[in-house]
């Protein structure tokens, strides 16, 4: 019998219950019994819900109050000093928040741990600080306690780890400068390793069968000395005696296969998914006893599986392999949204097509129902109606547009390429006569309580279209007024009229779906909700044109016209697997381009193409990289050229290092890129300097992230260190990101403070 298991399931709650109590939480408004009683109870709920689909092993260990690398950090008792954390105490609570994000209901606050992505994913981690010669130890006891919580609940349970090496690898520390693969990380094994075979330990003593432990990391280029040290750690490890599937996921193996050869570990799982064509190189080297887990339903994306073509694939291994082969998701499901049955507005036809969290365990029941010698009538039903729903899907009228097609092909022969900077940044000074280090903002301001209560009653048809106008309106004319009033340069209208930076423009280009409930956990309370690419993207109307000229017309200022890039848009949405996604995100640069267009006409003088995303987009093996990059600059030049020189166009970037990817930074030739450099003390500008990157640059002179004021002292000398790297000509000063979690009492006092940081630049 085929076994079927999970990576791990979301843990926000459908209805983002976990959001909530959280949020409720840190404000005082709840008590944290209430907060512990709401975790039980989402983790009682995903249990149940798994076992009901016919899973063999519910997994435990992939709940998190804010995020899975932290909860293991801190059960490691890898507190940072500024945290006061006695090394007898258990690690709190109020601990794990402080460390998340700064403040907690008790403790002192302190600066947050380093939030970055998860390998190319949307979700951030919260990034472990190494020290040499750390000590370990088991600093919290959720592990062992929620084993047992599932097991009262009459689960067969599976826990699931990081591995010690990919935890390492995603750890920073000063002492640590080569970055993620520095060698001299490794040894700090020495402490860690005890630490983890005591877990191991404790987890047997529990009576549990397998645990699955998280090396992500070996779909990555590891350097030889992170290659041979998977030997002596899993040796380390299999003395505990429990049996171990290493996971991995997210890429191709390679040559990391060579790894897996003779690991003492009772078996492997891989993503069929993403690399399906490693099965055969991966088949060489586990052996006949080993368990075989496949990752064959996709953890990242929304569509239904072809599950003929996943029985096709297996259907041999499961006779030769009997319970040694595993079927499982290609990764954890924390990608995508729980339950397609809360959406109440999608059309039957395109609900056919689609799987969340709670469906796609029922696909993979189906599939191992169908490769048992009688499969049930109930599992054959399924299957044939999703073939049905997937031939639909191939034969639709609805993914094709005559027109995008069109544009496409005669995309080839549009011209990518404006005057020279040097050339266009006169014309735009003359247009715009701005002074020397001339401030902005990065976009949002805040999105405060009444927005969203506004636009929540205008979705539900509560507020009248000309209602929530008059509303947003008026929440514009606020933002321009105020930063009429402390002086910044060129003004953003403040974006009060998107729920988010990717969804709005989901919801008005064609080709998309949108769902009501489909939450995704972006980091710790905050989530996003991709919308889906299922067909021909078009934009039958202007999308922002009316909202930045209403802008424009209360000020003489230049207001900057706010659209997000196609790379980015791509990269946070769920997109179609029924062609490439350098296909579809050419589709998004001609639509952006008319958007970009109709701005310029509208009288619009400067237009930022925001893409936060462009470095996350990069493939995880560096093999793929130049192909990434010649389309995706390709895309945002697409997008941007179709303007006159002296229309400026900026970009942002934030959660990016841009050592590896300057040329194509520069390749992209936007006239103004604004960058997040504050956390890491203007350091990621070295990038730029060494490069001589030749057009103008925002380095971001205070983190967004936190409510905490900056200094005008200490903005105005990172600014000094960013115009010892680059041309005081060419700098520009703004915050590192958007605004729109920020409240206004932080955002009025921040911005008061950078304005007056500017004038002391100009004056020096
Ligand atoms: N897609 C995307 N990815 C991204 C980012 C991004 O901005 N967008 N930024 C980075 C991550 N940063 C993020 C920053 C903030 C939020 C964020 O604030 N998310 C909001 C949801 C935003 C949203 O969709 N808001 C909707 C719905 C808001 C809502 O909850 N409304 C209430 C009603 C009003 C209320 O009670 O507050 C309801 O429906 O019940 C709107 O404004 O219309 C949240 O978790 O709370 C997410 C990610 C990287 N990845
Ligand atoms: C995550 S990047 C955000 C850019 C966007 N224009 C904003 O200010 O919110
Ligand atoms: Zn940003």
């Amino acid at each position: 019998m085929t076994i079927t298991h999970n990576l791990g399931f979301p843990r926000i709650g459908v209805q983002r219950e976990l959001k909530r109590a959280l949020e409720a939480y840190w404000s005082g408004a709840q008590s944290a019994q209430d907060l512990e009683d709401t975790g039980r109870e989402l983790r009682a709920r995903h249990w149940k819900l798994q076992a009901a689909a016919g899973l063999d092993f519910v997994p435990v260990g992939d709940f998190a109050w804010y995020d899975h690398v932290l909860e293991w950090t801190t059960l490691l008792g890898a507190v940072p000093a500024r945290f006061a954390q006695s090394d007898r105490e258990p690690v709190a609570l109020d601990t794990l928040f402080r460390m998340g994000r700064g403040r907690a209901p008790t403790g002192t606050p302190a600066a947050a741990c380093e939030m970055t992505k998860w390998f190319d994913t949307n979700y951030h981690y919260l990034v472990p600080e190494l020290v040499p010669n750390q000590s370990y130890r088991i600093a919290r006891r959720y592990l062992f306690d929620q084993i047992e919580e599932a097991q009262a609940l009459g689960h067969r349970v599976k826990p699931v780890i990081p591995g010690p090496l990919t935890w390492l690898w995603l750890g920073k520390g000063d002492a640590f400068s080569q970055g993620a693969t520095d060698p001299a990380k490794l040894d700090l094994l020495d402490n860690l390793l005890p630490v983890y075979q005591q877990v191991l330990q404790q987890i047997k003593e529990l009576g549990v069968e397998w645990v699955q432990i998280d090396e992500p990391i070996l779909g990555l280029d590891l350097p030889p000395a992170w290659q041979s040290a998977f030997k002596v750690v899993y040796k380390q490890l299999a003395q505990a005696g429990i049996p171990i599937l290493l996971a991995t996921y997210f890429e191709h193996l390679h040559e990391n296969v060579e790894v897996l050869n003779g690991l003492p570990v009772q078996g492997v799982h891989i993503d069929l998914v993403r690399a399906p064509d490693q099965l055969d190189d991966v088949l060489a080297v586990v052996s006949d006893e080993q368990v075989l887990s496949l990752g064959l339903i996709d953890g990242r994306n929304v569509w239904r599986t072809d599950l003929d073509k996943a029985r096709a694939l297996v259907e041999t291994l499961a006779v030769r392999r009997g319970d040694r082969l595993w079927l499982a998701p290609s990764c954890s499901l924390l990608h995508v949204p729980v339950d397609l049955d809360a959406e109440h507005e999608l059309d039957a036809e395109l609900r056919g097509w689609l799987s969340f969290a709670t469906q796609k365990l029922d696909e993979l029941a189906w599939l191992a129902d169908s490769l048992s010698t009688i499969p049930s009538s109930t599992s054959q039903t399924a299957l044939q109606r999703q073939r049905l729903a997937l031939q639909g899907r191939k034969d639709s009228g609805r993914i094709h547009n005559k027109v995008t097609q069109k544009d496409l092909v005669a995309s080839a022969d549009l011209d990518r390429n404006r005057a020279p900077f040097a050339q266009r940044i006169l014309r735009q000074q003359e247009k715009l006569g701005l002074p020397a280090y001339p401030t902005t903002t990065i976009g949002s301001f805040p999105q405060t309580p009444e927005i969203r209560v506004s636009r929540r009653d205008w979705k539900s048809g509560a507020l009248s279209d000309s209602a929530y106008q008059a509303a947003m309106r008026k929440e514009i004319e606020h933002v321009i007024r105020f930063q009429e009033r402390i002086g910044l340069d060129v003004l953003v209208h403040g974006e009060a009229e998107r729920n988010d930076m990717v969804e709005y423009f989901g919801e008005l280009l064609g080709g998309f779906a949108f769902t009501q409930n489909g939450w995704v956990q972006s980091y710790g309370s905050r989530c996003v909700k991709p919308p889906i690419i299922f067909g021909d993207v078009a934009r039958p109307a202007p999308m922002t044109v009316a909202w930045s000229a209403y802008a424009q017309s209360l000020t003489e200022k230049p207001v900057k016209g706010m659209l997000t890039g196609p790379v980015t848009i791509l990269q946070w949405s769920f997109v179609r697997d029924d062609q490439p996604r350098e296909t579809t995100c050419r589709q998004l640069a001609l639509a952006l381009r008319q958007e970009v267009v109709d701005l310029e006409n509208a009288g619009i003088a400067v237009i930022q193409i925001d893409e936060p995303a462009f470095r996350e987009g990069l493939p995880l093996r560096r093999a793929d990289w130049s192909r990434y990059l010649e389309w995706a600059v390709d895309c945002f030049r697409l997008s941007t050229v179709g303007v006159k020189d002296e229309t400026q166009i900026h970009t942002h970037m934030c959660y990016s290092e841009f050592n590896d990817i300057i040329q194509a930074i520069a390749a992209m030739d936007a006239d103004v890129i604004t960058i997040e450099t504050s956390r890491s003390n203007m350091e990621l500008l070295a990038a730029f300097e060494d490069f001589q990157y030749p057009n103008d640059i925002g380095p971001g002179v205070y983190d967004i992230h936190s409510p905490n004021v900056p200094d005008t002292e200490w903005m105005v000398a990172l600014m000094q260190k960013a115009a010892q790297r680059l041309h005081p000509q060419r700098l520009w000063v703004n915050p590192d990101c958007g605004l729109k979690t920020r409240g206004w009492a932080e955002t009025e006092a921040a911005l008061v403070r950078m304005v007056g940081a500017a004038q002391a630049l100009r004056y020096t």
